[in-house]
């Protein structure tokens, strides 16, 4: 689940041009009504939706099919440094993926628990 860091938030628009995605976001930003919370929706080149993220989100997906493609119009520059992530499987996510999760690369594998990347950002909560 992948987001980037101030001042290099990003809003992205998220479609499925082949094949079908579960896609996921995590809400994180402090004083939203559904902070903590995750959404999910099956985006797929036949249902053409397209997945509107604010800034403030984690956003992650897992591919339902083969040769899936997914289009991203993306409001910022890439900025390495800033990049961070939820590993898939924390439960604070409480994300129950529709298929079992049979590749993760190592990146996102080792991404730091929800909570201690909510202490950095949120140091009041
Ligand atoms: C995202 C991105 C990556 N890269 C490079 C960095 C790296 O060498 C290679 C792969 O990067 P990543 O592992 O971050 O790629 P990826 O795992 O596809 O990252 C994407 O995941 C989904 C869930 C998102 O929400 C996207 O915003 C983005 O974070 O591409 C760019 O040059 N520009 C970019 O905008």
């Amino acid at each position: 689940m992948h987001f980037q860091t101030a001042p290099h938030e990003e809003v992205k628009l998220v479609s499925c041009v082949s094949g079908a995605i579960f896609d996921v976001i995590f809400d994180m930003r402090p004083g939203s009504p559904s902070y903590r919370q995750s959404f999910s929706v099956e985006l797929t080149a036949a249902n053409g939706r397209q997945l509107y993220i604010p800034k403030g989100m984690a956003h992650g997906f897992e591919a339902l099919t083969d040769d899936v493609t997914v289009n991203y119009l993306i409001s910022e520059f890439y900025a390495p440094g800033y990049s961070s992530g939820i590993r898939y499987d924390d439960p604070a996510l409480g994300v129950e993926w529709p298929m079992p999760v049979t590749q993760v690369s190592d990146k996102d594998l080792g991404w730091p628990p929800w909570e201690l990347i909510n202490r950095g950002m949120c140091l009041e909560d």
